[in-house]
């Protein structure tokens, strides 16, 4: 998959806006009884708000015509309770609207969240972090007023209209004819500006996550950037980021704010139509003044809702695309998934066979080509060759990060397809060339490696692997807290507390990859002797480019253009003077 960097627009898959909208209402039904609730206030004020126009009608026509100011006060007593009980009402729907909506969203973002983390490296490999944050962040918020707005717009506008004019065709078919004359123009602009405002969002969504991609990629190496003095190059390009973010904004919204002009222009036309119907073709004799009263409300009654519902689908096109996009990461599936009827992996010894093992990445270019071993349990195997060889792939197998196409990959004798990932990478410790280190504790981190793990296995796992001196030297000892990556610590020391993760997880397969590279002399001492703390009684698979770190291995793979060129101790090795001893060689006269 190539990758889909912050300068390119995200490719996305056309699923219709209708199953999206479908899909999202979906989340509403797991709060009926609320929204059964909602629906019933609003049924209430639907009510109230078509008994107005009425209640001014009766007023006009049966009370003040007439002089019964008693009966009127009456009226007006009524009416006024009917509209204070519509306010409770109205404030009651908000606030359950607000509290469901809220809910509906943790748990999209829980579920993008959780199938995010199931995701195999080729997902991440293929996008920058930012573009998904955008869609966990911004994408997902931008749902909350489409779902809310299903509830509160949609159904009691809809149910609105549709009273207003089967009141206003009983109470006189003629004026409601003439009222809603300028329906069929609206219908053909709204459907027309439609067609084209969707696109334009989609658009303005992508933009939105290059930007978020290249503000988190900028953020990630500021120390780069800023050591090199690029400050102005970045800038530049955040300049370009936020030009086309607001271009597309622009773009699509003016297309947004046309639908409110067309609804004036349309609801314009239709009183003008309801005066001159009713004054010059029906007859003002024929049509009392209460009605005309209550027409002049029914129709403001009749284009308020139908202003709400084109401003909730001017809403919804703006923000489907959003819920398309978060839809369309829960889609994907994850291309290292379990196999039907898979086993647990039972405690392992840690012997490893790799069997004719081929792998590509992108399918077209080998990476690996047939590459055969066994390892026996409690092994030491160390990984050479120049960079780019197809060191950290293999290790990445053993694991079944990637699945590979030709060959097996056994673990015990067990196919690691043939076991549950979980069960699988359970019983490895992977140590990365990045020791990530979390926000938190420095315990958090450590226990990271095994959740349960009491503060004692914690200490003594610190102290296998030499971090426990400079952890106790740290202000708050293991309570200090770290800040995100481990700022604060040198390198050396975010090694060590890697190590000690890694301890405490107790793995039977331990995978180091380029564990020992840029730290001091001093710190390499400790680090060493770390590593051959954890080494022991593991299987483990060490690459390292400083051949002097892995002299101790029991046996050492050169691997180079995807195949094992030469095996065999460090002696006998450099006593065969091929690949391994030229490499030696090379690394040594680099030294002098
Ligand atoms: N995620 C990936 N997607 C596509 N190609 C990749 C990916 N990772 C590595 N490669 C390619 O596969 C080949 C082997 O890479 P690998 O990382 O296994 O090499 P290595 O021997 O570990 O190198 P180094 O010592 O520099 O870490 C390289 O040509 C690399 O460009």
């Amino acid at each position: 998959m190539p990758f889909n960097s912050f300068k390119d627009d995200e490719k996305t898959i056309e699923v219709g806006k209708m199953a999206t909208l479908m899909r999202l209402f979906k989340y509403l039904l797991a709060y009926k009884k609320q929204i059964i609730g909602v629906l019933f206030i609003m049924g209430f004020c639907v009510v109230v708000n078509l008994l107005n126009p009425l209640i001014m009608e009766s007023a006009v026509d049966d009370y003040i015509s007439k002089g019964n100011f008693r009966g009127l006060g009456r009226l007006i007593v009524f009416a006024v309770v009917l509209n204070i009980l519509m306010v409770l009402g109205i404030k009651l729907r908000m606030y359950v609207m607000a509290k469901v909506c809220n809910s509906i969203l943790v748990t999209i973002r829980q579920e993008l969240y959780t199938h995010i983390q199931t995701l195999d490296f080729q997902f991440f490999d293929s996008r920058p972090t930012g573009k998904i944050l955008a869609r966990i962040i911004g994408d997902i918020n931008s749902l909350k007023d489409v779902l809310s707005n299903c509830v509160t717009t949609l159904i009691p506008d809809f149910i609105t209209i549709c009273a207003v004019v089967a009141i206003m065709f009983i109470k006189n078919a003629g004026l409601a004819a003439a009222s809603l004359i300028s329906l069929p123009l609206m219908a053909a602009c709204i459907w027309y500006i439609q067609t084209r405002s969707h696109k334009r969002w989609q658009i303005h969504r992508k933009k939105s996550s290059n930007l978020s991609a290249f503000v988190h990629e900028d953020l990630s190496g500021i120390r780069i950037i800023q050591s090199f003095g690029a400050e102005e190059e970045t800038m530049d390009t955040f300049r370009g980021l936020t030009k086309e973010h607001r271009d597309s904004f622009i773009h699509a919204v003016r297309l947004n704010d046309a639908i409110g002009s067309v609804i004036d222009f349309c609801w314009g036309l239709g009183t003008v139509s309801l005066y001159f119907a009713g004054i010059l073709i029906i007859g003002v004799d024929k049509v009392s003044i209460g009605t005309f009263i209550a027409f002049g409300s029914y129709i403001s009654m009749f284009w308020h809702p139908i202003m709400n519902l084109s401003n909730f689908y001017n809403q919804m096109i703006t923000n489907i695309a959003g819920a398309e996009r978060v839809f369309e990461i829960m889609d994907t599936p994850s291309a290292i998934t379990d196999r039907e009827g898979v086993k647990e992996l039972p405690p392992i010894q840690g012997k490893v066979d790799f069997d004719k093992v081929s792998f590509s990445y992108d399918g077209t270019v080998k990476v690996l080509n047939e590459v055969s071993f066994h390892i026996k349990p409690g092994e030491t195997i160390a990984l050479v060759g120049p960079t780019g060889a197809g060191k950290t792939t293999i290790v990445n197998l053993i694991s079944r990060f990637y699945d590979i196409q030709d060959g097996h990959v056994y673990i015990d004798g067990y196919d690691v397809r043939d076991v549950s990932i979980e069960s699988l990478r359970h019983q490895m410790g992977i140590m990365t060339q990045d020791n990530f280190l979390f926000s938190g504790t420095i315990k958090d981190n450590i226990r990271y490696g095994k959740l349960d793990a009491t503060d004692e296995e914690i200490i003594a796992a610190a102290k296998a692997v030499n971090a426990h001196d400079f952890i106790m030297r740290l202000d708050n000892g293991y309570d200090t807290v770290l800040s995100e990556r481990g700022g604060g610590l040198s390198i050396g020391q975010k090694q060590l507390l890697a190590f000690a993760r890694t301890m405490v997880s107790d793995p039977r397969i331990l995978i180091l990859d380029e564990a020992t590279s840029s730290i001091d002399t001093k710190t390499e001492l400790l680090v060493q002797s770390g590593i051959e703390s954890l080494l022991k009684g593991r299987t483990s698979f060490v690459i390292a480019h400083r051949l002097s770190t892995i002299q101790k291995a029991d046996r050492i793979f050169v691997i180079d253009n995807g195949t094992i060129v030469e095996e065999g101790n460090a002696a006998q090795l450099m006593a065969m003077k091929g690949a391994y001893y030229q490499l030696y060689m090379s690394q040594f006269k680099n030294v002098v």
